[in-house]
């Protein structure tokens, strides 16, 4: 069982909250996209106007790359959605950082820098052994509670998502509420129910699939992007050496024997495209399978008019979708018509539920809207979906109880 905001005894009480605001970045360092800070502000907001001192922690890309940056412009953007002033500390848990979170009052708010500016927030933990890491116990003598709101994080064990929950009081955020209440009872959700695999992430993708056809949870699973193109290798259509090269080169050689298990066992109900879309002229030109190859240099950058009518009848029936990953190269305008008219269909089956942050944000940018839920997360949501047990959940479940407020 896990204690959300309602348990909390908010007044007064400095909070630790955890969130995802990890965002995509532009080349001078601004947030190319606010919406996982838009997320998080309900929670945010509740426990400011309960009367709370708010210490936010989040992280923001991963060490080396170019989106490693500060979170000095998630604090400015915070303090224009909520309102009001959200100071920033250049600091995690030192000295500095400890005397700004004592010197909050009720109804402050600050943002503490990036986690991973600190190696330990990189690597992954027991819970026990995260509790003793230098963040968790230079933070803990000045936290009364910890909140964790960061779905998004919640498949990573690291020391800000199991550590400080293992050592404090520990609430769910009303984001991570919410996305368990929905994400956990997949089983609920009516039927016939449809899972759309697209995207890049074939492993993660073909772990989804093995799980819910082997537990009876998919009527159909639709394959598109990547995911698509490695199941039509795997039945034996010759894609051209461009796309097969990317797979290759992307390490996903060996999923394509997977794919193949996958089909042998139930290729019933496993769609697969019945056309790509390449680029011909510098224009989309889109070829049936029995067309294929295609020319040399031509790669398979999105799914076609026929696999799009195909795909259409089968959500037609649908009661419950589900969906991962763009269908094509939607950063490129001629292969955005997949990702358009899927996503488009989708948002007329009376259950829809989205997961992935690039999904998400392409969905916003092609203006696709309509959808019953759109996950936070992309990596936690697919695991959720796995009905893997999550380590920033499970360290929820068996966080320490909050103090009676007359203890
Ligand atoms: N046919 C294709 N060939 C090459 N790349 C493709 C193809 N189809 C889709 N993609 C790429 O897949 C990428 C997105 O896939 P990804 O699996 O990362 O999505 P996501 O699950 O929404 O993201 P995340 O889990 O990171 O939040 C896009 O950059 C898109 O260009
Ligand atoms: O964007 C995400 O999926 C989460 O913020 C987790 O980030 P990570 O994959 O770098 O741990």
């Amino acid at each position: 069982m896990i204690a959300t905001l309602d348990d909390l005894d908010v007044e007064g009480t400095t909070v630790g909250v955890r969130v995802d605001v990890n965002s995509p970045i532009d080349d001078d360092g601004t947030l190319a996209d606010d919406a996982r800070l838009r997320a998080h502000v309900d929670t945010l907001s509740e426990l400011l106007d309960r009367g709370g001192r708010v210490a936010v922690l989040a992280h923001q890309g991963r060490p080396g790359g170019d989106d490693f940056v500060s979170l000095d412009p998630h604090a400015d953007r915070l303090s224009e959605l909520l309102g009001r002033p959200v100071d920033y500390v250049d600091a995690t848990f030192s000295a500095a950082a400890r005397e700004a979170v004592s010197d909050l009052e009720n109804g402050d708010c600050l943002v503490l820098e990036n986690t991973r500016f600190y190696s330990e927030e990189y690597m992954e933990f027991d819970p026990e052994r995260a509790a003793r890491t230098h963040l968790v116990e230079g933070l803990e003598p000045v936290l009364d509670a910890y909140v964790n709101d960061a779905f998004a994080a919640a498949h990573r064990s690291q020391p800000s998502l199991v550590g400080l929950p293992t050592a404090l009081p520990s609430y769910a955020g009303r984001v991570m509420e919410t996305e368990l209440d929905v994400l956990g009872s997949i089983e609920a959700t009516p039927e016939p129910r449809v899972y759309v695999l697209g995207g890049a992430k074939v492993p993660d993708s073909i772990d989804v699939a093995w799980s819910v056809l082997e537990n009876d949870l998919a009527d159909h699973v639709l394959t598109a992007g990547v995911v698509g193109n490695v199941f039509l290798i795997a039945d034996g259509v010759d894609l051209g050496d461009a796309s097969s090269d990317f797979i290759y080169d992307q390490g996903y050689w060996d999923e394509i024997d997977r794919a193949a298990d996958l089909l042998d066992a139930y290729g019933d109900r496993i769609a697969l495209p019945r056309d790509v879309a390449v680029a011909r002229d510098d224009e989309r030109y889109e070829l049936g399978v029995n067309a294929l190859p295609p020319e040399e240099g031509e790669s398979a950058m999105d799914v076609g008019e026929s696999t799009l009518e195909y795909y259409q009848r089968i959500l037609d029936d649908a009661e419950t979708v589900i969906l991962n990953g763009p269908a094509g190269v939607f950063e490129d305008d001629r292969f955005q018509t997949g990702t358009r008219r899927l996503y488009g269909a989708a948002t007329d089956v009376s259950t829809s539920i989205v997961g992935g942050g690039d999904t998400a944000s392409a969905l916003r940018r092609l203006g696709v809207e309509g959808f019953s839920h759109v996950s936070t997360g992309g990596g936690a949501a697919l695991r959720m979906l796995t009905a893997e047990s999550l380590p920033a959940v499970s360290a929820l479940e068996n966080a320490p109880e909050q103090p009676a407020a007359d203890d």
